[in-house]
């Protein structure tokens, strides 16, 4: 049976005059692992920034836990962003910091834990990434992909009811880009947070997301919606069909 974490209804997205996305109507379920997909410049990451609230939409609301999230004070939007893990595609780890006092900061900011209590909790959050033992290493001493699981350290601190990820694995070599989705999807497994994520990396699409959406450029809204296994083969949008099935890197996403 669905059960709607977030909601988003009649959402239209635009940059000044010009309108990105518009009549977006869709629900992610609970312990969903939801893509957001397309090509290039659709507006996926402009629907992200207005899900975590970075952008106000031109018309529609966006509902957690049936709860309207535009509508909400700051406050309240505040309380709701303290049930979320965010990881940016960059990271956006703090470089000055080692990786404990980056996956601290949330702890030291939202809870009144002890020192104790942080520094057990920054020890197991880093060694459920794989990276026990990490606590004194600084961003640049680790590999990208450490890095990006320090980020997904940091964002978990909290026990997060919904992870959201932009280009998770952007800039990571395949294999490693793979070992991330693996994390993810344990993490998903064994924390039952809802994933949303913002790809266009096939293996991830078909690896470990359980629904998704596809937001087309050209006539700037939703298009299709649905396992994204069922839609490369049954879409009844030869476009949406096209993206699913190219081979992986070898066309450009302006084409389809
Ligand atoms: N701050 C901004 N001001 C004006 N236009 C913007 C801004 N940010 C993005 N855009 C435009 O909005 C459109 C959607 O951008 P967005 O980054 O959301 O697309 P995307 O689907 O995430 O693209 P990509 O897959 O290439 O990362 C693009 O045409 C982009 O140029």
């Amino acid at each position: 049976m669905s059960d709607p974490h977030i909601q988003i209804r009649n959402l239209t997205m635009a940059y000044g005059s010009r309108v990105i996305q518009q009549d977006l109507d869709f629900d992610i379920n609970r312990g969903d692992i939801f893509v957001i997909m397309g090509g290039s410049g659709c507006g996926k990451s402009t629907l992200l920034k207005h899900m975590l609230g970075l952008l106000q939409p031109r018309q529609g609301d966006i509902l957690y836990n049936n709860e309207s999230f535009v509508n909400a004070s700051p406050k309240q939007q505040d309380s709701m962003r303290q049930r979320w893990g965010i990881t940016y595609q960059s990271g956006g780890l703090f470089s000055a910091m080692t990786l404990a006092e980056n996956v601290n900061l949330p702890l030291q900011l939202y809870t009144s834990y002890s020192d104790a209590d942080r520094a057990d909790i920054i020890a197991y959050k880093l060694a459920l990434v794989g990276l026990a033992g990490y606590q004194e290493y600084y961003p640049s001493e680790i590999s990208g992909g450490m890095r990006k699981r320090a980020a997904l350290a940091r964002a978990i601190a909290l026990e997060p009811e919904i992870l959201f990820f932009d280009e998770p694995s952007a800039g990571l070599d395949p294999i490693s880009s793979c070992l991330l989705d693996d994390l993810i999807e344990q993490l998903h497994d064994s924390t039952g947070a809802t994933v949303v994520m913002v790809t266009h990396e096939l293996p991830s699409i078909f690896g470990i997301a359980t629904n998704s959406v596809y937001l087309d450029a050209s006539s700037k809204t939703m298009i299709a919606y649905g396992d994204p296994k069922q839609l490369r083969d049954h879409s009844d949008q030869p476009v949406v069909r096209q993206f699913l099935a190219r081979e992986s890197g070898s066309l450009q996403e302006e084409q389809v």
